[in-house]
């Protein structure tokens, strides 16, 4: 056992400190805990007393309900902290997990080098494997301490830090420890559950139901409760505070009626908080370090936007065809196969024989093709069984009746007008399930059977537009990709659909990221080590915009580029493209703050997707939602863009159209609103939104 060095100025004081979790049940109830500079102080106690939670709150990674701590650090360097759960980067591996907390720590290079060197070999921590999740958990646990000793600050808080460490080294570690104090005046906490280590210690702090039962030198406790061992010591002590009800009961009352006192400040916060470029490299250098390991993963974020459009483009690429029809032709009862028997009347005679059977033709120029069916009966079951879309039947002297319509002048004069109607009048069923197939199975059949006419009306050199309706209409914008009258959905779904990829990934990926570092406790530990929010934001923004470009430049070289869809104000359309981006990464960064769970985070953020993909206009236009919707679309962050997207890409508007100035204005209000959002979940919390759930 060594001496205490009572009579050194407390680096570490503790008063009254009260915390609760759930707001019931209290963790630690008035705690008061002193630690003398260049001492080893051993907290014991058994699990679940609160031992942790009294090391994290020193530290400043818990907020307390009440009481007051002080510390003799000035800065975050000052202090090498090592958590019961480790929190190492996963994927870094043990010099870089070193030399990441030695630049955080504002060490040379050269420094952590000569530091990591010497604390590799002395804790005996392997190097030869390319992450820490391939090392064992001792193995971890010895590197965490490394971590946490690699600027030799001058106080240590370590919570069990020689678990699963074999004895040997275990003493070792005690030595190093005791070396650090005498020699070099530097103030050690250490929890443990091996309660005779402690012996070693200056002093022992013995832990229960959230106070110190005791905290005297290892000798004065075996002396004073006339124990041969430490844990006799802790045992008696024990019982006796079950017997000592009136400390619990003083308690438990200045806990009913909330009489303690709100902590004028937070346990321990940097006097300094200004931006410290060497900190900075180290989260920039490990963002980039994971965008490296996570090659695949980044390269899948870009591919998937490409991926999105190319199939996007081909799923839309042509029409739903085959279709089956079903045919009653009652004009051939024989069969259709009559059809097929038929002389067909040469090109120039004006004949009206057999038009079912030139109706039948021509359907086939649209893919559509008939099957013969011998009744409508027949036929309904066979739309039932979705074995064919729908019915088409012909009725008897069907070529006759529609000669004589067509010849009708005027048709009110004509006493058989309603028969001569009728039977020239095809009757259709359709299933109608599938509102697309319907609507463009429904205008075929109306080409089809205004083409027969045409055809009809050539051979006869009768005007053509008698036989059209009495409307012309022509587009304003013509597609340059296509060139043609022909309407293309694939030109108004795909704009929309690049807004929101280029919102989704980014969003997708930060997330990920952001929540993966704060779950494992790797960013609270760099909260404790000295990184501010500001600083760890900046540094993932640098990543993510770089990501984002690729994203951004790949999936636009495929759709502007090699696909060639219209893009008509290239300099609009690509930054509002690429603006997009924005708020999915300030969204990315607002989520895992306010979120603790992965699962929840996961739904909200597919939820959220599918809600705004829903309501931006690509599935129906917006002018035909419900009236109340539409009142609330302006909640989609990418129902503007979008639109602005589209109008400015097939248009080419530019920033006099308001649609235009809405889109950027949408964008950089979401934006805005985002990152207010991120700022108050900051400020309100006093940073410790990024503490995951210990906060
Ligand atoms: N983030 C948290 N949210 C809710 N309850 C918590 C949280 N952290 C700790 N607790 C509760 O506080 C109590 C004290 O936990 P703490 O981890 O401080 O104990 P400990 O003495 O360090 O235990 P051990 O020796 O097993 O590590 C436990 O009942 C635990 O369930």
């Amino acid at each position: 056992m060594t001496t205490m060095n009572g009579n050194q100025p407390p680096a570490i004081r503790v008063r009254g400190a009260y915390k609760t979790y759930d707001g019931r049940s209290y963790v630690l109830r008035g705690l008061n805990m002193t630690v003398s500079q260049g001492t080893i102080y051993g907290l014991l106690g058994p699990s679940g007393c609160g031992k942790s939670t009294l090391l994290n709150a020193i530290v400043g990674l818990v907020g307390l309900e009440a009481g007051e701590i002080s510390t003799s650090m000035e800065t975050k360097s000052d202090l090498g902290f090592m958590p019961q759960q480790m929190a190492l980067y996963e994927r870094m591996n043990t010099f870089e997990t070193l030399s990441y907390y030695g630049n955080i720590a504002g060490m040379s290079d050269e420094e952590i080098k000569k530091r990591s060197d010497y604390l590799i070999k002395f804790l005996e921590i392997p190097t030869a494997v390319k992450d820490n999740i391939s090392l064992s958990g001792g193995q971890r646990r010895r590197l965490s301490l490394a971590a946490a000793l690699i600027n030799n600050p001058p106080v240590i808080v370590l919570d069990e830090p020689t678990v699963g460490v074999d004895p040997l080294l275990r003493q070792s570690i005690w030595s190093y420890l005791i070396h650090l104090t005498e020699k070099e005046n530097k103030t050690v906490v250490i929890t443990t559950h091996y309660i005779e280590e402690t012996s070693q210690a200056h002093k022992i702090g013995l832990m229960r139901s959230g106070v110190l039962i005791s905290e005297d030198t290892p000798k004065n406790l075996l002396s004073q409760n006339n124990s041969r061992s430490l844990e006799e010591t802790f045992m008696r002590l024990s019982h006796l505070q079950e017997c000592d009800k009136l400390h619990d009961e003083k308690t438990d009352e200045v806990i009913r009626h909330n009489t303690y006192e709100k902590p004028s400040k937070p346990a321990f916060t940097e006097k300094s908080k200004s931006f410290k470029s060497k900190r900075f490299k180290a989260e920039i250098m490990k963002n980039f370090l994971f965008v490296k390991r996570d090659f695949i993963v980044i390269l899948f974020t870009v591919l998937v936007p490409i991926t999105t459009i190319l199939c996007a483009h081909f799923a839309e690429h042509g029409e739903p065809s085959p279709y089956r029809l079903g045919v009653v032709n009652e004009e051939f009862p024989s069969g259709s196969n009559a059809c097929e028997r038929w002389q067909l009347p040469k090109n120039e005679s004006c004949d009206f024989a057999n038009l079912s059977c030139r109706f039948l033709k021509n359907l086939e120029t649209k893919q559509i093709f008939p099957v013969e069916l011998a009744s409508k009966e027949q036929g309904l079951i066979m739309v039932r069984r979705a074995e064919i879309w729908g019915i088409i039947r012909f009725p008897r002297n069907y070529s006759e009746a529609l000669e004589r319509r067509t010849a009708l002048q005027p048709i009110n004069d004509n006493p058989d007008k309603d028969k001569i109607i009728d039977s020239s009048t095809v009757d259709v069923w359709l299933d109608e399930s599938n509102v697309i197939i319907d609507y463009l199975l429904k205008l075929h059949l109306y080409d089809v059977i205004l083409d027969t006419l045409a055809d009809v009306y050539n051979k006869c050199g009768w005007p053509l537009r008698v036989v059209q309706l009495p409307i012309k209409m022509e587009p304003v914008y013509l597609s340059q990709r296509l060139d043609t009258f022909e309407l293309d959905p694939r030109d108004s779904v795909l704009p929309v659909m690049i807004i929101v990829l280029m919102f989704t990934m980014p969003m997708l990926y930060g997330i990920a990221v952001f929540m993966e570092e704060r779950l494992c406790g790797a960013c609270a530990r760099s909260i404790v080590a000295g990184v501010t929010p500001f600083e760890m934001m900046i540094s993932h923004l640098v990543v993510q915009m770089i990501i984002h470009t690729l994203q951004m430049a790949s999936a636009s070289l495929m759709m502007y580029g090699f696909l060639g869809y219209d893009i008509r104000n290239i300099p609009i359309t690509l930054t509002l493209v690429f603006t997009q981006g924005f708020p999915g990464i300030a969204f990315s960064f607002f989520l895992p703050l306010v979120v603790n769970s992965l699962i929840a985070v996961g739904i909200i953020c597919t939820g959220f997707v599918f809600l705004c993909v829903t309501v931006s206009g690509a599935i129906w236009p917006v002018e035909g939602f419900h009236p109340l919707l539409r009142s609330l679309i302006w909640l989609n962050p990418m129902r503007y863009s979008s639109t602005a997207t589209f109008h400015s890409s097939y248009k080419g508007w530019g920033l006099e159209e308001p649609t235009i100035l809405y889109g950027f204005g949408s964008l950089l209000s979401w934006t805005v609103i985002f990152v207010i959002a991120i700022y108050l979940a900051i400020v309100l919390s006093k940073n410790r939104v990024f503490l995951g759930k210990n906060a």
